[in-house]
């Protein structure tokens, strides 16, 4: 209640909520980290990019959310909420009917996700009379029949823009062409009417106009049915033009998370405006890209202090030394460095960060 006695709408309950999520994966008699203390949080019809280079632990990150990875050779640690549900308070055999029928997964390239063998439509329809996808069971309403699940499939495809559904329900994956093969996949990840939806690069393997197009469906449909969405990407101009939060990461942590607009401006880690400088910038021909010289680290040899500090063009002595810890340097905005830089690229030292908030010290 407000104090002129208007009543708030509550805050809508994230989608997905996660906490210090560590993945070790066990090789020999060791574990080796995959991805440390990595959080974040989605909220209904918003959307966050997960972006970094090759190895850096975003496609690890999301199969941990989903559980995915096979516990016996990954060990999973942290909380992960799915509208809200913490899943270990959940029996195991629960656990996984709430992920499917509330999150979906949509992978890289769609010929790997779809059976060749079988016809697109039935392929939607049998998502959704599997267990998770009968919505209307929760409601007290009896679980969906063959004939409505056709139906149903049907209008999914009309809804992710595919022309005269009701033919190409009978196409069989071959004859349909990469996007609309993404399309159907992306029909299958609504069938269980999802929550959230989590995209492993789903443009990489389509053309530049075809990759604008499934964006444009999966923006509409965040709206248009208030889905929250976690695309990851090696593809920064990608995120900061279409999500609302970017979250980067590098050697298995989030090292910077921002609001995507005006990133270019706004980021303060070395390693996002790294990335950053190596996109192409097809605005300014005179600025050719530049690519990060070195490599990421290797999780068997994790360095001491900041993972980044090899190939920092900012580096200092004490870099190296210690981990710096994911630090809040303004609402929505937090990174782990010793030595953010300014947007004119001066560094800032630590005094500028609030007090209480001084990057801790972890061995
Ligand atoms: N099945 C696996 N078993 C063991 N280690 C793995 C496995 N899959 C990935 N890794 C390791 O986990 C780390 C993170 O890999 P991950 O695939 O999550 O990175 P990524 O950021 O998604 O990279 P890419 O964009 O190339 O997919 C890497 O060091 C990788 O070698």
């Amino acid at each position: 209640m407000t104090e002129n006695g208007t009543v708030r709408a509550p805050a809508a309950v994230p989608v997905v909520e996660v906490e210090d999520l560590t993945v070790r994966v066990r090789r020999g008699s060791t574990l080796l980290t995959l991805v440390e203390g990595l959080s974040y949080q989605v909220a209904p019809a918003r959307s966050l990019a997960i972006v970094g280079e090759s190895g850096a632990g975003k496609s690890i990150g999301i199969r941990a959310v989903l559980g995915l990875l096979d516990p016996r050779r990954f060990e999973v640690t942290g909380t992960v909420r799915l509208a809200g549900v913490d899943l270990a308070t959940l029996p195991k055999a629960k656990r996984r009917g709430l992920v499917t029928s509330v999150a979906s997964l949509v992978f890289q390239d769609p010929t790997r996700s779809l059976n060749p063998t079988m016809r697109v439509g039935p392929q939607i329809a049998e998502a959704m009379l599997a267990g998770s996808g009968r919505p209307d069971e929760a409601a007290g309403e009896p679980a969906v029949g063959r004939a409505e699940a056709r139906r149903r499939s049907v209008e999914l495809m009309r809804d992710v823009g595919i022309a005269a559904p009701e033919e190409r329900y009978f196409a069989y994956p071959h004859e349909l062409s990469g996007g609309m093969r993404q399309r159907i996949v992306i029909a299958i990840a609504l069938a269980c009417q999802p929550k959230v939806i989590f995209c492993d690069e789903p443009t990489s393997s389509l053309d530049v106009t075809t990759q604008a197009a499934i964006i444009d469906l999966l923006d509409g449909l965040r709206e248009s049915r208030s889905i929250g969405t976690v695309v990851v990407t090696h593809d920064l101009a990608l995120a900061a033009s279409r999500a609302e939060q970017v979250l980067v990461m590098y050697g298995g942590q989030a090292v910077e998370t921002l609001p995507a607009k005006g990133i270019a401006r706004t980021s303060r880690m070395p390693y996002t405006q790294a990335l950053i400088r190596a996109v192409p910038d097809v605005g300014t021909p005179g600025r050719p890209p530049r690519p990060i010289e070195g490599l990421p680290p290797d999780p068997r040899t994790p360095p001491p202090g900041c993972a980044f500090a090899p190939r920092c063009e900012h580096v200092r002595d004490d870099c190296a030394e210690e981990r710096p810890a994911l630090v809040e340097v303004s609402t929505g905005h937090s990174v782990r460095c010793w030595h953010p830089v300014a947007v004119t690229g001066q560094e800032t030292t630590a005094a500028n960060l609030p007090a209480a908030r001084q990057p801790e010290v972890t061995r």
